[in-house]
This record gives structure tokens, sequence and C-alpha cells, in this order.
């Protein structure tokens, strides 16, 4: 893949850091540089010119603050009046000193108001107070005081050093004190905490430094991007038919949820599949809206189970767990989504994607001894799919504002692709046709390559978001709309 975002955790980065340190290679000077051309060019953009704007540069003990003390001395020298308020008793001294030499002023955080007005009127905060040293668990003591105070009085413009201070830099934790930045410029890589949610949206923009790393090992966290998707997608090949291209069979909806049947089959439909079998009480409704969708048994070579199918719902039940006997004994890829993740056995193999949001994580996760609620899974998405992972077996596709794939072989993705407006009924049951639709048509390489599942898991995400936008940009969107918006925004991906 082309143009995966890549994050790496802050051990990978110490150990990357550690040969380039050893032969001298000055990576904090590169670092504090790059910072303050970003810094610089958030000013002029702000302000016009950078002569008389004014930074409060947040310093916690560490080397992020000397990071900050130094992009702090850097600015100073070009006209930038800069304020550092030492939020610890201990500083990084040639940091220190090279703000003093260059004319800014150092305050010691005695009085909280005085600092937290200064940072509320200054042009910019430049937030230096801790970096991959974090221990996540937020902002303590002094620093966690002043972030409050500040916030408190209305949040200026921050800009993050390497990661917003207080954040979960491996996981995305949010617990306790969390700067929010404007802008984050991170260092030598992007960190996981950068793009995981709950906590990504604290970092705001992100900018990345290259200072020549090379961190050993699987990145921790991906993203795909837009051009990522033509690497994966089944594109037919010229002398394709319906059968090569692959068939997924849909076990979705009944007489009191026959939309969920009729949404699920449009974005397998709309995704392009060779083609779609469906089965279930509301044949005719789909085939009305579908014309192109066969009914009843027959070879498929990916399913779809779930949207749709209350518990109390005989046949469909009966229907999912026959056919999840194939997808153990054959290895047929499927998605299990809503109502079929009750009906997920023990153990399945990572070619089986499940499909839960938070709530419904938490409820399979009930079901196999964890003691843990919505809420848990909403402050700790990547812990508890991991964790699904781990005891079901299964690729685990978290919804939410941020979408969390886990699978096979270490592979995790994030993805943020989707307006706030896709949490919207059916929207899921699209996605799940959609990615039903991928696996019937990468069902070989899946079962080749089961980590595959978590990729394409994270291209229906990033997809299905993109379909939201392009249904009408900026405003509602209705699922049957985002699912009528899959071609053409399969086709624009693929010329990406
Ligand atoms: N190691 C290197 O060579 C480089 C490091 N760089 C910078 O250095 C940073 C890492 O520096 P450090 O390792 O000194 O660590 P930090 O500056 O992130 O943290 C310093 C200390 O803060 C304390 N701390 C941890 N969690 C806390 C919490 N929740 N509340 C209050 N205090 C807490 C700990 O004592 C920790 O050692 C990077 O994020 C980056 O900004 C860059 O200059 C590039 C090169
Ligand atoms: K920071």
């Amino acid at each position: 893949m082309r143009n995966v975002l890549q994050t790496w955790t802050s051990a990978q980065v110490r150990a990357a850091e550690e040969p380039l340190l050893a032969a001298g290679v000055p990576l904090m000077g590169r670092a504090a540089f790059a910072l303050h051309v970003w810094v610089a060019d958030a000013l002029r953009d702000r302000r016009g010119t950078l002569t008389g704007a004014r930074v409060v540069v947040l310093v916690g003990p560490g080397n992020n603050g000397g990071d900050a003390l130094h992009a702090g001395a850097l600015l100073a020298r070009r006209g930038v009046e800069v304020h550092a308020v030492l939020t610890a008793d201990r500083v990084h001294q040639g940091g220190l000193t090279a703000l003093r030499a260059a004319g800014g002023r150092v305050l010691r955080l005695e009085r909280l108001e005085d600092a937290a007005a200064l940072a509320v009127g200054a042009d910019l905060v430049l937030d230096g107070v801790l970096g991959i040293g974090s221990d996540g668990s937020g902002l303590r003591g002094a620093a966690g005081a002043l972030v409050e105070a500040i916030v408190q009085r209305g949040r200026p413009y921050v800009v993050a050093v390497d990661v917003p201070s207080g954040l979960g830099v491996d996981d995305g934790r949010r617990e306790g004190v969390v700067l929010d930045a404007d802008l984050t410029v991170s260092f030598g890589t992007l960190k996981p905490g950068l793009v995981l949610p709950p906590g990504a949206r604290a970092a705001g923009r992100v900018e990345h430094v290259d200072l020549g790393l090379e961190p050993a090992g699987a990145p921790a966290v991906v993203r795909l991007e837009a051009a990522d998707v033509a690497d994966l997608w089944p594109v037919p090949a010229p002398d394709a038919h319906k059968y090569t291209r692959g068939v997924v069979g849909v076990v979705a909806g009944s007489r009191a949820y026959a939309g969920a049947a009729v949404l699920t089959t449009s974005g397998a439909v709309r995704a392009g599949v060779g083609m779609v079998r469906y089965l279930g009480d509301v044949a005719d409704l789909v085939v009305a809206a579908h014309p192109e969708v066969v009914v009843g048994h027959g070879r498929v070579q990916a399913w779809v189970f779930g949207p749709g199918v209350s518990p109390d719902d005989a046949g469909q039940r009966r229907r999912i767990e026959y056919a999840v006997q194939h997808v153990r004994e054959r290895g047929e890829p499927a998605v299990v989504d809503a109502g079929a993740l009750d009906l997920l056995p023990p153990h399945v193999g990572p070619h089986a994607v499940i499909t839960p949001h938070a709530g419904e994580l938490a409820r399979l996760l009930g079901q196999r001894g964890e003691a843990v609620d919505r809420a848990d899974v909403e402050a700790e998405p990547l812990r508890w799919a991991r964790r699904a992972h781990e005891l079901t077996g299964a690729t685990v596709l978290l919804k939410g504002s941020v979408t969390v794939v886990v699978g096979a072989r270490g592979a995790v993705y994030a993805q943020a692709d989707a307006p706030p407006w896709l949490a919207t009924a059916g929207a899921g049951d699209v996605l799940a046709g959609l990615l039903g639709a991928l696996l019937a048509g990468r069902a070989q390489a899946v079962q080749e390559d089961p980590s595959l599942a978590a990729a394409l898991a994270a291209a229906a995400a990033l997809v299905h978001g993109r379909a939201a936008h392009r249904a009408n940009p900026g405003g509602p969107v209705a699922a049957q709309a985002v699912a009528d918006a899959l071609p053409g925004t399969i086709a624009e991906l693929l010329g990406a």
C-alpha cells in the first residue's frame, strides 16, 4: 500500500532514536528547528507578522520541554515575545539557557492565575509539558492545575510539541487533564495516540517532522489513506464473470426490521460484487429494491450475518447457525453484525469480521467473562477491541467516530473518514453489506493471509465514510443515500 499513515509506540521511537543519538545526531536541534517553523507559519497565518507576536511556552521536566524551549529561543530571535512557564522543578538546562540568551523571559509557576492569564492572552501557546515520557494518566500537579485554569478562562490557540500533553501516547487514552491542541507537530514518527480514539481529536491538525528514524518492527497502528484503496479493492479482471468476482450471501432483516435487509443488500450491490444472494423473510422487499439480488441458497464466497435479525427470530437464527458452520469448516469469510453477534461461536478465525459498536462489544466481552461496560470500551477502544480479538479469534471492527480494526498478525487500523452525520440508523447495515462484498471479492486472498481481513475492514470503513461525505457534503445523510453514493466514491478512489 502506498500512502498508509503509520504510527509507532514510544518504545519503538526511543529504540530508533538510540543509534542516532549515539552517533551524535542533533535530534533535538532538528526537532526544535522544524517546530519553530510550524509555529512561525501559524503566527503569520493568524496575525500577519511575527514581530511582536506573543508566545507562551509551557515547559515540563523533560526533553519535550527542551524541544519547546529551543523552539522558543529561535522564535525570540525572530522578534517574537516569548514567555516560558516552568511547570516542574526539573527543566532542560540547555533549552533554558538558549531561551534566556535569545531574550526570552522565564517564569516559575508560582501564581497560577497570573500564568493562566498570560497564556490565555497570548497569540499562541506552545505545549511542551509532556511528550513520549508521559505515563498517559493526564497532567498532574502544578501542570494539571495550570491547564485547568487556562481552559476555564477560554482556550488559546495551542500547538502541541510531539503530542498533546497528558494524552495516552500509545493508546489514545484520555484520562485526567489533557491540553487539547489546534496543531500537533510530531517528531520522528507519528504516535498511536494521535490517531486512536478517544484522544485523537485532542491533537487537532497533525504535522510530522522527519528526523531520519528507522523504527524496527511493524507499525503499531496504521490508517489507510484514499490512495490505498485501489491496492485492496477487488477490481474485476478483463475476463471476469460473476462467479469469479464473488458471491456474497446475506442473512439479514426480518418482518420487524425489513429495512435492514434492503440496506445491507444495497451496500453489497452498490459496492460491486458478482452476485448477492439473500436469505430471509423479506425477499419480496429486497428484490423490489434490488432486482439484481438472487433469493435462496447456493454457493457463496463470503457472508453477511445479522443486521435486523432479532434474538427471537428463529428462522434467521437457524440460517445463520447453519452458515456459520461453513465459515468455521470451509474458511468462508464473513461479516458478523448486530443480531448475529450473539450467535458467534466461542472461537472463529480472523476471516470472520465482527462489527460491533461500543455497547455491543461490551456485551460480547461480558458474555466471555470480562466485566466491562460501554463507557469502558469508549475510554479504551483499542484495548477492548484487542481483547475481543484474543478471545474470539475474529477480526474486530469497532465502530465509532474513529473506527478501530484489530486483526491477525498484530494488524491494527484506526479510520476517521466519516462525517458525524453518518451516525444514523441503517448506516451500519450498509457498511456490513459493503464489507461483505469486499470479502467475497477477495475471499481467496483472505484465506491465504487472514490479516487481509483487517485491511479490507479498514478499507470498508474508509469507503463508507467517504460515501457519506459524497452523498451530501456538509449535511445530513440517510443510510440509503450512503449506499447510493458507493459506486461514485469507489470509482473516484480507484482513480486516486
Ligand atoms: N529522545 C530524543 O532524542 C528526542 C526526544 N525528543 C523529545 O523528547 C520527548 C521525550 O522526552 P522525555 O523522555 O524527557 O519525556 P517527557 O518530556 O515526555 O516527560 C518527562 C517526564 O515527565 C514525567 N511524567 C510522566 N508522566 C507524567 C504525568 N502524567 N504527569 C506529570 N509528569 C509526568 C516523568 O518523570 C517523565 O520522565 C519527546 O516527546 C520529544 O518531544 C525530541 O527532542 C527528539 C529527540
Ligand atoms: K507536549
